[in-house]
């Protein structure tokens, strides 16, 4: 093992979910008995997080507190209230650290309040950033990170300015631009992964209703970038590079493993953290060899495919020894 392990750096997004199932809504004025009540940790970035967590060790290794070769740090903000307290007690118990996660003073942690009507399955989702936005546009990349992972739930100015500052200290950047934002040009110049889903390919490329990814993954290697990665849900992965479409060669599709799909809520937070975990063990084992990427998104493609075969978001994410092999 490598003497110092490599650092993941999620900065991104925490809420909590509030979840009522109840066979219908109430109407105004209404007061309705539900049938269940749930509370649970989320947020696309703690999601991430977590999954890079434990991509890295087994259970066991985190309940004891085993170092592992990556070290995954969250980035973010909670508020001072009831929520921050379990929700980082959490996060530490799935092996992550989470001195980088301010708790503000006189804030809220993010809320999603969600009704799923039990019948139709339908949810309702109302959500309140709280927390998450009053983070400030500061340097919030430590000098020591091997990889910085970002989504778009933070003030899009804390991403785009630590998406600069990750650059400026040649710290290998992933981005999964969700919910899709548009970015301004420089944000892609020389960025090294871009994991998008199929709807977030089409808002960024701006090739509505696209059918042909390599058109899709072409206006993002013109914009600079490296790696480009499309998830297609059951359909499997696209992926695509700067240096195949200079040779014109076209991206490749690997398929989702054929399971039986049980809910796939955090299918793609599963996939990015799988693969974000993928990109730091290359930083600190290749000793200078090319990335290899067929590796890095079957790894990630195995790993989704557990996630979807089991109901919840991060409860649903799986240890890195539940990851099958092929
Ligand atoms: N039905 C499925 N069977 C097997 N694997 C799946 C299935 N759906 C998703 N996956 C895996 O999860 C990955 C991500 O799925 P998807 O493209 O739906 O992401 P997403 O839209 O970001 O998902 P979500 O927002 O629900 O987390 C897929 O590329 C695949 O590897």
């Amino acid at each position: 093992m490598p003497s110092k392990p490599a650092v993941v750096s999620v900065i991104g997004s925490l809420n909590v979910d509030l979840v009522t199932r109840t066979p219908r809504v109430p109407v105004g004025g209404e007061t309705l008995t539900s049938e269940s009540f749930d509370i649970g940790f989320g947020g696309k970035g703690a999601n991430q997080a977590v999954a890079c967590a434990r991509l890295s060790r087994t259970q066991k290794q985190a309940s004891d507190g085993e170092a592992s070769n990556v070290e995954v740090r969250m980035v973010g903000a909670v508020g001072d209230d009831e929520f921050a307290g379990g929700f980082l007690k959490s996060l530490q118990k799935d092996g992550l650290k989470t001195d980088g996660v301010k708790v503000l003073k006189g804030k809220k942690t993010g809320v999603a309040v969600i009704i799923v009507e039990t019948g139709s399955g339908e949810n309702r989702i109302m959500f309140c950033p709280g927390a998450n936005y009053d983070v400030e546009v500061t340097d919030l990349v430590d000098d020591d990170a091997s990889v910085v992972l970002f989504q778009l739930e933070l003030p899009l100015g804390v991403v785009l300015h630590n998406m600069k500052v990750a650059r400026s200290k040649g710290v290998e950047t992933i981005i999964n631009p969700a919910p899709a934002t548009p970015l301004p040009e420089d944000a892609y110049q020389g960025l090294g992964h871009l994991i998008v889903n199929e709807t977030e390919a089409a808002i960024l490329s701006g090739i509505e209703n696209p059918t042909n990814w390599d058109e899709v993954a072409a206006v993002f290697v013109a914009r600079g970038v490296k790696n480009i990665i499309i998830t297609l849900g059951g359909e499997g992965v696209y992926y695509q590079t700067d240096k195949q479409q200079a040779q014109s060669q076209p991206g490749r599709l690997v398929p989702a493993r054929k399971v039986k799909v049980v809910d796939t809520t955090a299918a793609g937070d599963t996939f990015v953290g799988a693969y974000t975990v993928a990109v730091a063990r290359w930083e600190i084992m290749s000793q200078g060899a090319d990335f290899d990427l067929d590796a890095a998104i079957s790894y990630a493609n195995r790993a989704a495919s557990m996630t979807v075969q089991k109901a919840g978001a991060q409860s649903s994410i799986p240890w890195i020894d539940e990851v099958p092999s092929s």
